[in-house]
């Protein structure tokens, strides 16, 4: 805080962050570190979702099933790791990762970079304006100098389904936080969450039943190889898939989950997770004070800059924006707005050229996702369909990973298969995917060769390490090369 009025519940900083998740952090620390006074309002844990009911959660009771899933492919180590997993070794990790969900460390980093945390609800009330009620229930009015960013996030989405409270279904939170693992697991939806928990809860011991609407596969959105790679694996490991299914009902009794589906067939379980998407948390924030509407995803500009509201004072930063729903997405942009802000409030120019100081053009050319599911998939950039929509001049290269000395070396009978999407145009790579184990930690290559727009010359003299699977890299240039051209008669 650097200035208090007369009344001790008024308080005026540059900058006001509501929601204190990892990009809220971010954009307070990259204000302070310009020099400006911040605070950010926090309702519940510092460090917000992925810290302690997404990614660092989900990703630890993954861990242990895909590093199994390794193993039991690497001769002289599986009979090692042919019995179960000990669940509740991994449940008590997982809790560790998720910190015991207590957030004094990030209270403590926070009071290391000089931001102030006042805890409680945030809304705006009017420009530059958020009203703060606390948990004692008392009010805190802050006033904003230059800039309030709203990064509040999202919660899940749940299906409009008659008596579905009653049911107490599993949302992300609970599939990430669980303490037992239920003996009959039924997943809704084909989307990253959807198969990052069945995957884990599956590995745990649970037997999971995935419903997915439509015939499209699972990660719609992403190559369909890899959705169709990760539909393989599941059914490998016990997990039943049915497409084209929707649920018409869902009920509790005696502790038994039953769902009826829309075609009339019955299921029953222990468990029902909905991961069936997100939606903002702009319901209770203060939209309707500066003209916005409560519920909204909150339309950005490439600084993040809520540019329906005039002034340049109001941001709004990660998921709740919907520009790409991703932790290290939500935190580059934090970078970027955290830039703008502090550039607006010292009179400077913008520089909101492609790729400039103040514009987050990465959430439109380069977004880098793993699925951290056996097998792991990795994209960056454009898929094939992708590029075809955009109608640019493209050739789609594949490979298929199993034709690798790296991959022979990481497991036997490895599968797996990557894509390069080439603009013809420009020469260069717009967009990668690599489906299989182990592929994860090769994303930034691709995320590296988009971004540069590393031109398909250069990248021949881009040497990957004998015996890697980043040799898929040589494997793609040379398909590439030695691709069918058209020749011209006459
Ligand atoms: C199961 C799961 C796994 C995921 N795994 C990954 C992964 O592996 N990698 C990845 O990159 N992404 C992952 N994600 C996505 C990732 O969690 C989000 O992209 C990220 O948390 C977004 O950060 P954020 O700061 O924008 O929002 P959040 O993390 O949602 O934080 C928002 C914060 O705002 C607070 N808040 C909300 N409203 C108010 C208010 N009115 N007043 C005060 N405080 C308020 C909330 O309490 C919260 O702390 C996963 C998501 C899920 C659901
Ligand atoms: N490893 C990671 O990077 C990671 C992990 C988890 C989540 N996330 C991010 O979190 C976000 C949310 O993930 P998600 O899986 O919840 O959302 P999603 O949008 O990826 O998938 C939602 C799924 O639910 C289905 N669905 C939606 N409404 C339905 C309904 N009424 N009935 C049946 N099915 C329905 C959709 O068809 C889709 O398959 C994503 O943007 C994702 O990128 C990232």
């Amino acid at each position: 805080m650097d200035t208090t009025d007369t009344q001790p519940a008024r308080r005026t900083y540059d900058v006001v962050v509501i929601g204190g998740g990892p990009v809220g952090e971010n954009v307070a620390d990259r204000a302070a570190a310009a020099g400006l006074s911040a605070v950010i309002v926090e309702r519940d844990l510092l460090g917000g979702e992925c810290s302690y009911w997404a990614c660092e959660p989900s990703k630890a009771l993954l861990r242990p099933v895909v590093a199994r899933a390794d193993a039991l492919r690497v001769p002289g180590l599986d009979r090692a790791v042919a019995g179960p997993l000990d669940a509740a070794a991994v449940l008590a990790h997982r809790d560790a990762m998720a910190a015991y969900w207590k957030d004094e460390d990030q209270v403590a980093w926070l009071e290391s970079v000089g931001v102030d945390l006042v805890r409680g609800h945030g809304r705006l009330a009017g420009p530059r304006t958020v009203a703060v009620r606390t948990p004692e229930g008392d009010g805190v009015e802050l006033t904003a100098r230059h800039a309030v960013a709203v990064c509040t996030g999202t919660g899940a989405a749940v299906p409009d389904l008659p008596g579905l409270d009653a049911v107490r279904p599993w949302t992300s939170r609970e599939a990430t936080t669980a303490d037992a693992v239920p003996g009959r697991l039924v997943v809704v939806g084909g989307g990253v969450v959807a198969v990052e928990m069945a995957t884990a809860w599956q590995g745990l011991g649970s037997r999971v039943t995935m419903l997915v609407r439509g015939e499209g596969g699972l990660l719609r959105g992403m190559e369909p190889f890899a959705g169709d790679l990760v539909a393989d694996h599941l059914r490998e490991a016990g997990a039943e898939l049915r497409f084209g299914a929707s649920v018409a009902s869902v009920t509790r009794t005696d502790g038994e989950v039953r769902v009826t589906l829309a075609d009339g067939a019955e299921l029953v379980a222990d468990e029902i997770l909905f991961a069936t998407g997100r939606t903002p948390q702009t319901l209770d924030v203060g939209l309707e004070t500066v003209g916005l509407t409560p519920g909204d995803w909150l339309h950005v500009d490439d600084d993040c800059r809520v540019s329906a509201v005039a002034g340049d004072w109001l941001y709004a930063v990660g998921d709740v924006n919907n520009r790409a729903l991703l932790t290290h997405q939500g935190k580059y942009q934090a970078r970027i707005a955290g830039a703008a802000i502090a550039a607006r409030a010292r009179g400077e120019a913008i520089d909101g050229t492609t790729w400039g100081a103040h514009t987050a053009t990465a959430d439109t050319v380069a977004v880098p996702q793993v699925v951290f599911t056996h097998p792991e998939i990795a994209t960056v950039g454009l898929t094939a369909r992708e590029a075809e929509r955009t109608g640019r001049r493209v050739t789609v290269v594949d490979h298929d990973l199993s034709r690798l000395a790296g991959t022979h070396q990481y497991a036997v009978g490895y599968r797996g298969r990557a894509r390069m999407i080439v603009d013809e145009d420009r020469g260069t790579v717009v967009g990668a995917t690599f489906a299989g184990p182990g592929v994860a930690e090769l994303l930034h290559s691709a995320t590296v060769a988009v971004t540069g727009a590393t031109p398909i010359d250069r990248l021949w003299h881009a040497v990957p390490a004998f015996p890697t699977i980043s040799e898929v890299w040589l494997r793609l240039l040379e398909s590439y090369r030695d691709r069918p051209v058209p020749v011209k008669a006459g």
